[in-house]
């Protein structure tokens, strides 16, 4: 799978890559077709609205030549004029209606297939992509998908029946002017799709600062702690006026490229017009065209002209969108290196929860020289608890990835209850296996969904007994709304020692028999460290644990200790025992234990 281009937004191709092809929109079709009935009424809609359209010219000769000629039925001339433009005023609103709608209907698919399948992405594929260039691809690229099937699609195809159509009148009306009109149509289109490259180019650009400047806005907001702690705020400010200045200046280019554009198309425009006028008004003079018919071939000669230009405008629009969908069939193309085998096995029921790693040797994808855990061999009793010490990246939180089969590794084997992880459905593995992170992600939801997440289909009752389990009722309930009090994005409403707590509370509902617990570094007070310690102790009973363990504490309840160094097990005991050794164990409880 190759890396993904790193756009600066979901917004635009580089203009120094090739040319999106339009041939990439060809993926819309299936989403598309999924609304049948609504693309049929669209397309209705635009037949009904081309037609009065092209009668509209047919209709203004009648009440030229009828109604102002000698001896013709006014009042019938106008009323038909009238109903002409009635039907084109339902129709050309049914025609609205039903397109816009069809856009957002695609879009919606749209989106919903690619964040379905992007959630079921590896590990693997997170590690090499950015968050903020998945969003927007979600976003700003559906965004745009969503104007070219809701806007430019139907601009582009109501264009072509229209310039069809209306050469066709053309050449009905008058062969000859229309001879005249089709030799000068070159030199009036050429001009329209030079410029309207340019501007195509140019606008890309533009966006390009846009999506710049939104960057800087969103990284400085995000970190806006970091910012006003080391009083960066002018500073920031700057940055940013200068981005927005950047950009207001690359638009500028584009507004000047698009004024000039509509100049020399305008005068081009009426320059042919005045011509075939002129050519029209002597064949009036001298008897060989009503006045009607040539209104009518003006109609005629200004639609077309007017399609043609609506077209050379769409063009660039539906080149970006090509750009976008192109990039999104690529995340669609993205395939999961860690699947479940095609009939994967079952794990018994009561699981006893032992967990074994045989021989492992493992690197992740992006690091293939640097071994994570090498010759890495563990085994953990059901109901034991197993302490990982160790420096900063011995491996320990790699042992948990495995345990969870983020990766596979490349030698050896990872275990529960003897079976190897990879017969199994991943989703299955990871119900019986319970995560406390270090830093655990706490929702923009209500306490009560927060904890909730550990078991979808817990009720209240069983949400407060593990809340209180997890010494987390108290200071829930006196939240100003307690359980439903919303914790803010990132958890920003709570301490990190009451973000802990919750996570405990979720790993409790769960009540799987495995836990695997990443202690927090970060000291706390004495008191929620004992309100957490109590916690966790409720939460390790009974269950087979694995805790890559930050405090004494900890280590001294363990029933064994592991300390890991460069991927590997150095050495293996009880805290005495291995302080006794006096080796980096020692070290390590000197450095982080017994200060
Ligand atoms: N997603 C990743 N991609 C590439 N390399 C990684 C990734 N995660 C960890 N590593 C590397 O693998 C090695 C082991 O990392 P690991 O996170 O398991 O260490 P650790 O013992 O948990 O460290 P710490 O106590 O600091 O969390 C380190 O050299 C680290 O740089």
């Amino acid at each position: 799978m190759a890396d993904l281009p790193k756009h600066g937004s979901g917004n635009g191709a580089d203009p120094d890559t090739a040319r999106p092809r339009l041939g990439a929109l060809r993926m819309l079709w299936p989403f598309v077709m999924r609304h049948k009935p609504l693309f049929g009424a669209w397309l209705l809609a635009l037949a009904a609205s081309s037609t009065a359209t092209l009668s509209l010219p047919v209709a203004v000769r009648k009440m030229i030549d009828q109604g102002f000629g000698s001896g013709g039925n006014i009042d019938a001339a106008f009323a038909l004029l009238f109903a002409v433009a009635l039907v084109l005023a339902f129709a050309t609103a049914a025609r609205f209606f039903f397109v816009s709608l069809l856009g957002e209907r695609v879009v919606a698919d749209l989106r919903n297939r690619l964040y379905a399948h992007l959630v079921g992405l590896d590990q693997a594929f997170f590690e090499r992509t950015r968050s903020g260039e998945l969003v927007s691809r979600l976003t700003a690229d559906t965004e745009l998908l969503r104007s070219v099937v809701g806007s430019s699609m139907s601009v582009a195809l109501r264009s072509i029946v229209m310039v069809l159509g209306s050469v066709a009148m053309m050449v009905v009306t008058s062969p000859r002017l229309a001879a005249y009109t089709l030799v000068g149509i070159p030199l009036f289109v050429l001009p329209l799709v030079l410029g309207g490259r340019r501007v195509g180019r140019i606008s890309r650009q533009s966006q390009d600062r846009v999506a710049d400047a939104n960057a800087l806005a969103s990284e400085s907001l995000g970190a806006i702690r970091t910012v006003q702690a080391h009083a960066r705020e002018p500073w920031e400010r700057q940055r940013f006026a200068e981005a927005v200045a950047r950009s207001v200046a690359a638009a500028r280019r584009r507004i000047a490229m698009q004024s000039l554009v509509t100049a020399v198309a305008i005068s081009v425009v009426f320059g042919a017009i005045t011509l075939v006028l002129w050519s029209g008004a002597h064949d009036v003079v001298q008897g060989d065209l009503t006045p009607g018919t040539l209104g009518q071939f003006v109609l005629y000669a200004l639609f077309g002209g007017g399609s043609v230009g609506a077209l050379a405008e769409v063009w660039n629009e539906l080149q970006r969108a090509a750009g976008g969908m192109g990039r999104i069939s690529e995340l669609l193309d993205e395939r999961a290196g860690i699947v479940a085998p095609s009939s994967p096995a079952t794990l018994p029921v009561p699981l006893r929860g032992r967990i074994e790693l045989r021989d492992v040797g493992f690197h992740y994808p992006s690091r293939p020289d640097a071994p994570a855990l090498r010759d890495f061999s563990l085994r953990v009793e059901p109901g034991e608890t197993v302490a990982l010490v160790g420096p900063s990246g011995a491996g320990k939180s790699t042992v948990f990835a495995l345990l969870l089969r983020f990766h596979d590794p490349q030698t050896g084997c990872v275990r529960l209850d003897g079976m190897d992880i990879r017969e199994l459905d991943p989703p299955a593995l990871r119900e019986h296996i319970a995560l406390v992170p270090q830093q655990p992600a706490i929702f923009a939801a209500s306490a009560h969904d927060n904890i909730r997440y550990g078991r979808l289909e817990a009720g209240v009752p069983e949400i407060e007994a593990a809340a209180r389990s997890a010494e987390a009722h108290e200071f829930i309930a006196a939240l100003p709304q307690g359980y439903d009090e919303q914790l803010g994005e990132r958890g920003a409403r709570l301490s990190g020692g009451q973000q802990q707590r919750i996570a405990i509370a979720r790993a409790l509902l769960k009540d799987a028999p495995i836990l695997l617990l990443d202690e927090a570094t970060s000291a706390l007070d004495a008191q929620s460290e004992r309100a957490v310690q109590q916690a966790l102790e409720r939460l390790m009973a009974g269950r087979t644990t694995v805790v890559i363990a930050h405090r004494l504490a900890t280590v001294l309840k363990a029933d064994r200790i592991v300390v890991m160094d460069g991927g590997r097990i150095v050495a293996e005991g009880s805290h005495d025992e291995l302080l006794a050794q006096d080796g980096l164990y020692a070290e390590l409880a000197r450095l982080q234990f017994l200060d």
